[in-house]
C-alpha cells in the first residue's frame, strides 16, 4: 500500500477487529536472492496464498510506491466523473473497461457496491491496438504504462522464486508470463463509496482471482481473507506494502501446490467506514494461448487425475472465459476449496464480519 503520507489522510484502521496474520516478505531481499526470504514467500504461497510485500527497502519498490500513489490521484479524478461519462466506456470482452456499481452479484444475489475500471496491460505496453480510455487515464498513459511494467516485474520476481521451489528451470514461470504475448492481464482501479450503516453489505463478492499473481494496493481497509476455520479476517492496510495473492491459474499449473484463497471486500471498519475506498490491483494472467497443463517439476505432484485433467485442459482463454461467465452470473460464489482440489469446501457465507 502506498506511503505513509497517503495513510495520514484517512482515519486509522481500528485495533478491535479480527485481522489475519500475513507473512511479510521484503522485495529488496527477493531481488538480492535471500534464501530465507524466498522460503518465507513459498510458505505463504502454499499456506494462506496471501502475503505482504514490503516495498520500502529498495529503489524499485520506492519508485513503485510513488507511482501507485500518483495512480490513486488518477483514480479519484476518474471516479469524480458522472455515471453518464463513465458509462461511455462499457465493459469489453475479458472484463476490461468499466464495470459500474451493481455490475456483478454478491453471495446472496444482491448487486455489488463496487465500481472497477480495468486497463489492459496489452494496451498499456503496446501489444494491442490502443483502446479508448476515459480522459483521466488517457492523459496519464506514460505513468500508467510505467506503473504496469514495474508491477509486472514485481509479479514475475515472485514467479521466479516460485519456480525455484517447484523444481522448475528458473525462468519457466516468468517467461511464460512475458510481456511479449497477448493476455488478459490488467491494471485495475477499484472504488467503493461509503455505505449507510443500516444497509451495509458486502461491496465485492467473495472470490478467488483467476490469474496467476495479484499485486494490490489499498489505504482504507475492508479486504477480508478466508482464514480456514477462523472464517473471514480483515487484512490490515500497511503503509509501504503491497498485498500479494496467487490466483487459480497458478493452482492449475502447479497441480494444487499453491493456494488461490477466497477473499472479498466489505465496508471499512470503524471510523474508516465514512471514507470512500480506492484500491489498485495489477492482475498478472497467463497469455490467452497458454495451455493450462500441469507443469513438470520436482516439486509438482504427479497423479492419476493428471491424465484425466489432460483431456479436459485447454487454453487460458477458455479457462478465463468459463470463470468470468460464472462471476457475471453470480455462480461459483458460495463455495471454495481455496483453489485446492483436496480441500474441504467452505461456505463463504460463514462468520459474517460486517463492521
Ligand atoms: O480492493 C481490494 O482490496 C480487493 C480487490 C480484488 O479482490 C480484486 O480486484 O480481485
Ligand atoms: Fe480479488
Amino acid at each position: 500500500m502506498p506511503t505513509s503520507e497517503c495513510f495520514a489522510r484517512v482515519p486509522p484502521f481500528p485495533d478491535q477487529v479480527p485481522t489475519v496474520e500475513l507473512q511479510r516478505v521484503e522485495l529488496s531481499k527477493l531481488l538480492s536472492g535471500d534464501e530465507a526470504e524466498s522460503e518465507a514467500l513459498f510458505e505463504a504461497c502454499t499456506g494462506l496464498g496471501f502475503f505482504l510485500l514490503d516495498l520500502r527497502g529498495c529503489a524499485e519498490g520506492q519508485g513503485l510506491l510513488k507511482e501507485t500513489e500518483a495512480g490513486f490521484d488518477v483514480s479519484r479524478e476518474f471516479y469524480a466523473l458522472s455515471d453518464e461519462e463513465k458509462s461511455k466506456f462499457p465493459l469489453l470482452p475479458s472484463n476490461l473497461g468499466y464495470k459500474p456499481i451493481g455490475g456483478t452479484k454478491i453471495e446472496d444475489g444482491r448487486p455489488d457496491r463496487c465500481e472497477i475500471y480495468s486497463l489492459p496491460t496489452d494496451d498499456l505496453v503496446g501489444l494491442a491496438p490502443p483502446i479508448r480510455n476515459p480522459p483521466p487515464f488517457e492523459k496519464s498513459r506514460p505513468l500508467l504504462t510505467s506503473c504496469a511494467k514495474h508491477l509486472h516485474s514485481v509479479a514475475t520476481t515472485i514467479l521466479t522464486h516460485l519456480s525455484a521451489h517447484l523444481g522448475l528451470p528458473p525462468r519457466t514461470l516468468s517467461s511464460m508470463h512475458a510481456l511479449t504475448e497477448r493476455s488478459p492481464s490488467n491494471l485495475r482501479f477499484l472504488h467503493m463509496p461509503p455505505q449507510r450503516a443500516s444497509a451495509a453489505q458486502t461491496s465485492l463478492m467473495g472470490h478467488t482471482d483467476n490469474g496467476s499473481v495479484t499485486v494490490l494496493f489499498n489505504v482504507v481497509g475492508g479486504l477480508q481473507v478466508l482464514d480456514g476455520t477462523n472464517g473471514w479476517r480483515y487484512v490490515r492496510p500497511e503503509p509501504g506494502h503491497a498485498v500479494i495473492n496467487l490466483g487459480d491459474s497458478m493452482v492449475q499449473l502447479t497441480g494444487g501446490v499453491v493456494r488461490s484463497n477466497m477473499h472479498r471486500v466489505v465496508p471499512a471498519p470503524g471510523a474508516q467506514s465514512e471514507s470512500p475506498r480506492f484500491s489498485i490491483a495489477y492482475v498478472l494472467k497467463p497469455p490467452y494461448a497458454c495451455r493450462m497443463e500441469r507443469l513438470k517439476g520436482e516439486g509438482i505432484p504427479r497423479g492419476e487425475e493428471e491424465e484425466e485433467e489432460k483431456e479436459k485442459v485447454g487454453t487460458y482463454e477458455e479457462f478465463h472465459a468459463k470463470k468470468s461467465k460464472g462471476i457475471r452470473e453470480g455462480k461459483n460464489l458460495v463455495g471454495s476449496r481455496g483453489g485446492k482440489k483436496t480441500e474441504k469446501k467452505v461456505d463463504v457465507r460463514v462468520n459474517e464480519v460486517m463492521a
